[in-house]
């Protein structure tokens, strides 16, 4: 059975048409992305999954059951973008409430509580009211919120938005360490950060699914990006296009290059290059096997 499955699945709010036909299947497994412009239509569809709003047409089915049945209870959930949590009562109350909603007796729901908090690093502010969280605990609170029960399915809308680089770290590795059991689906407008948690990456542009994007694939494209430090451009796409099996290299962005070659050898190319900086003493930070997630969606090769 599918975890996500959607077909012609559209929304439009009166005349707006915020989805369109859009048909897909996702299987459990490892972190998903979802990204797309502004107003593209990601947080329509995770409405739709999580069965907040009807689609206008189509049909969506979660773990082969209806968005919001209660088959889904404590089996899919999500960190709207806007969550909010209640002023008035203190963290743990309301983590404990959560839990109790979805099935935990009153003792359990409360070591639910705390268990969620401590994955979010929170345990201490568990008797703390959201005024007095910062907008990053705020937002880790919420994501602790839908780590309640260890659903199968977790849709974050842009979990590290407005987190400071240590604690964006963390949700990160939060991700990692509990994906597989868990299978999180993840809108943000973070390209790095998507290409370092996801296999696969989702496009959506003006309400439709215009690429589907596997992370994975790098390992076998004939690419190369070369990241160096200060460099002079010119003489090095001189140079590297006089080694073998070189068909191209372009400077996508300030000491940035895109080599394309067609070595069937592995790592001739990459010793080769590594030759080439020596000869020349040129500083090189990075070498990496494939293209960024930038390239793959935003420029044709
Ligand atoms: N309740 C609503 N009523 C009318 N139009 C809406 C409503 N919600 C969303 N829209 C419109 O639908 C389109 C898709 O919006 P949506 O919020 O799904 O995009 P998004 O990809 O999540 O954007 P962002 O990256 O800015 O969060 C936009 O044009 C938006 O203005």
């Amino acid at each position: 059975m599918s975890l996500v499955s959607c077909k012609g699945l559209s929304k439009s709010y009166g005349s707006k048409q915020a989805l369109k036909q859009v048909t897909i299947t996702l299987e459990a497994g490892s972190p998903i992305a979802l990204v797309g412009p502004n107003g593209a239509g990601k947080t329509t569809l995770f409405s739709l999954l999580c069965g907040y709003i009807k689609p206008s047409a189509g049909e969506v089915s979660l773990l082969g059951a209806k968005p919001g049945s209660a088959e889904l209870l404590g089996r899919v959930s999500s960190l709207p973008q806007d969550a909010a949590l209640d002023p008035n009562l203190d963290i743990i109350t309301q983590l404990t409430l959560f839990a109790t909603l979805q099935g935990f007796s009153t003792k359990a729901a409360k070591a639910e509580g705390i268990r969620v908090l401590g994955l979010v690093d929170l345990a201490d502010s568990a008797q703390q009211k959201p005024k007095s969280l910062s907008h990053g605990m705020s937002k880790r609170v919420s994501i602790a919120q839908a780590l309640i029960g260890s659903p199968e399915l977790v849709l974050l809308d842009e979990p590290t938005a407005g987190l400071d680089p240590a604690n964006a770290k963390k949700i990160r590795e939060l991700v990692k360490t509990l994906s597989g059991k868990t299978t999180f689906i993840i809108s943000s407008h973070n390209l790095d950060e998507l290409e370092k948690l996801c296999d696969q990456v989702l496009y959506l542009e003006q309400g439709q699914l215009s690429q589907s994007v596997s992370v994975k694939e790098s390992q076998h494209e004939d690419y190369l990006t070369l990241t160096m430090q200060q460099c002079d451009a010119g003489e090095l796409v001189s140079e590297v296009m006089q080694l073998g099996d070189i068909s191209s290299i372009e400077e996508r962005q300030p000491n940035e290059f895109l080599i394309k070659h067609n070595s069937g050898e592995n790592y001739a190319i990459e010793i080769a290059l590594l030759s080439l900086f020596k000869q020349h003493n040129w500083q090189y930070k990075a070498v990496l096997k494939g293209r960024t997630l930038e390239e793959k969606l935003f420029s044709k090769p």
